[in-house]
């Protein structure tokens, strides 16, 4: 299987999204990453439900919803009657993770967990097989633009091992710092999904950037 590229609105013009939505449906992209922030979990506000709301009316493909807020678990419900298709909430967000994950999926909704650079991947021990998607933030969560941190290539090998270990069909996606260069090691360390903001939306072709990607192997 081919990997998934979900590029993130977050470095998309917003004086113009509705031609970069259009862009995305286009390209050979597969979802569409949506960054929440709260100003709380991390040092940064991006933006919520009705911007969500009005991309669903436009985005052709799924939207990869990625919760940087805390105590996601009182906003289910409202992002699901967005547009959400995957919601991801961050495992250091969540007291009772478990309950959370089996609210989003009651929802009919893919769950996902995120990881923090410094959350270990054993962490998820003993709850990969309850987990649609694992999110390892390759960057410090909050802000578009930073360098991959080279020690999440380890994290997605030994995340790997334990999807494996356990027989589970849990993707690994990757999120912060991705280009075609740490794109390809994360490909080869076993990551299924990409998330791409700034190396997408900052380049002079953005659907050619999108297909270069999608054609890592
Ligand atoms: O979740 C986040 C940032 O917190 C990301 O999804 C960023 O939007 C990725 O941006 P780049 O590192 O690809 O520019
Ligand atoms: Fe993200």
């Amino acid at each position: 299987m081919s990997v998934i590229i979900s590029p993130s609105l977050l470095s998309a013009d917003f004086l113009n999204l509705g031609q970069d939505i259009d862009m995305v449906n286009k390209s050979k992209a597969d979802w569409f990453h949506l960054d929440v922030m709260d100003g709380v979990f991390v040092p940064n506000i991006s933006y919520g439900l009705p911007v969500i709301s009005q991309i669903n009316k436009k985005a052709t493909k799924p939207l990869d919803v990625h919760l940087m807020i805390v105590q996601p678990e009182r906003y289910i419900e409202q992002f699901f009657k967005a547009g959400a298709d995957i919601l991801t909430v961050h495992l250091e967000a969540c007291t009772h993770l478990h309950r959370t994950l089996q609210c989003i999926k009651s929802f009919g909704m893919k769950a996902g967990v995120a990881l923090n650079p410094h959350t270990a991947i054993h962490n998820l021990d003993d709850i990969i097989t309850d987990i649609d998607l694992v999110l390892i933030m390759s960057v410090n969560p909050g802000f578009g633009g930073q360098s991959f941190i080279e020690t999440s290539l380890n994290k997605v090998k030994k995340l790997k091992k334990l999807i494996r270990e356990s027989g589970s069909e849990t993707l690994i996606e990757v999120d912060g710092g991705v280009n075609t260069e740490t794109g390809q090691a994360l490909v080869e360390a076993g990551a299924d999904a990409l998330v791409a903001g700034s190396f997408v939306f900052n380049s002079p072709d953005p659907q050619e950037t999108i297909r270069a990607l999608k054609e890592l192997k």
